[in-house]
């Protein structure tokens, strides 16, 4: 279904018309309550716009790269959604034929790490609405770039493999996560998995490449490059890590078990100070290579990628986004 409006008396100031890209599953219904909030205000104040809901998982790819294709001046697009809709977006943008177009966004998801990640102020749709359409100069923010064989994406989060990203499988195909989602308590969903998680997931090989220097792992369980500190809906992985240095951060975290992985897990949870454990390694730099010897699960701004032997050359690029940051 498409909502179009305009109203009649539109004052036909500089923006035409806002596009609306709105995965209304995201959030478990945040994301569409988010749209009548913004879209009620839109209508209130005369502006035209039209919604273009994600019909199918991995729409949101080709509504924006339709929508930069139009390349409409006057017009702003703004995702409503999670990360993963957002992630869709940046890609869809990517593949158009105007790669530079900005995006408005407006977290509706369940974990919404990429607004953790640039640290957003403005939590109110509306208001968050009105600033994007108040701003005259769209804001760059890195995002990521993967590349491997059959596979070329950009992402705003990270990319993991191995642990959390069975995490993210085992939680998308657990009933639990509706029903937390129902109490806000996506994150704790997350959580819950990591135990089934660490039931499951075995060690890995994996080999990094960086600058002239390979490094070789044994028994890799945690993966994770990172564009900004977050992952699962909060959990600061990289605390270092940050979306305006031009940089992508690398987390390798050992296999451990029991109490060693207990102690480990907490300080990630309280201070961030497993960056200096003797079982994470972690590097800074605008490019590396990654590659795992056995089949892993990964994921993508929490999407699932399919398990893969994954042999990815990570770099950093940027895009840009009507969204108020004051990093
Ligand atoms: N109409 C649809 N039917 C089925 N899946 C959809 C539909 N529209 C979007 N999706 C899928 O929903 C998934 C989740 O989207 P999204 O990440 O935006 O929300 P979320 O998981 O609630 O948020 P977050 O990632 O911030 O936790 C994406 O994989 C997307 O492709």
């Amino acid at each position: 279904m498409i909502y179009f409006f305009y109203l009649k008396g539109t004052k036909m100031s500089e923006i035409k018309k806002i596009e609306i890209i709105l995965n209304h599953l995201a959030g478990n219904g945040r994301a569409k309550s988010a749209c009548n909030k913004v879209t009620e205000f839109l209508e209130k104040n005369s502006l035209v716009y039209e919604v273009h809901p994600t019909k199918k998982a991995g729409d949101g790819v080709r509504i924006a790269r339709k929508l930069a294709d139009e390349n409409q001046t006057g017009v702003k697009i703004v995702v409503i959604g999670g990360d993963g809709t957002l992630n869709q977006a940046v890609n869809g943008i990517k593949q158009s034929n105007y790669p530079q177009t900005p995006l408005g966004y407006i977290p509706g998801g369940s974990g919404n790490d990429f607004c953790r990640g640039i640290k957003l102020k403005v939590k109110d749709p509306v208001i968050l609405m009105q600033t994007i359409l108040a701003m005259k100069e769209p804001q760059r923010i890195d995002v990521g770039k993967a590349l491997g064989p059959k596979f070329e994406h950009y992402f705003v989060n990270n990319i993991g493999i191995g642990f959390d990203a069975s995490t993210v499988y085992f939680t998308n195909h657990s009933e639990r996560k509706e029903f937390l989602n129902k109490l806000h308590l996506g994150t704790l969903s997350y959580f819950t998995n990591l135990l089934k998680v660490i039931k499951h997931q075995p060690a890995f090989g994996l080999g990094v490449d960086f600058g002239y220097r390979h490094k070789h792992f044994d028994s890799a369980y945690i993966v994770v490059a990172t564009n900004h500190p977050y992952f699962g809906g909060g959990f600061a992985i990289d605390p270092t890590a940050s979306p305006f240095n031009h940089h992508l951060n690398l987390v390798v975290v050992k296999k451990i078990t029991g109490m060693t992985f207990v102690k480990l897990f907490s300080k990630l949870l309280t201070n961030g100070s497993h960056l200096q454990d003797k079982n994470v390694w972690h590097i800074e730099k605008t490019n590396f290579k990654l590659h795992n010897y056995t089949n892993q699960h990964g994921q993508m701004d929490g999407e699932e990628l399919a398990q893969h032997e994954f042999q990815l050359s990570f770099t950093i690029d940027s895009q840009l986004f009507w969204l108020p940051i004051t990093n």
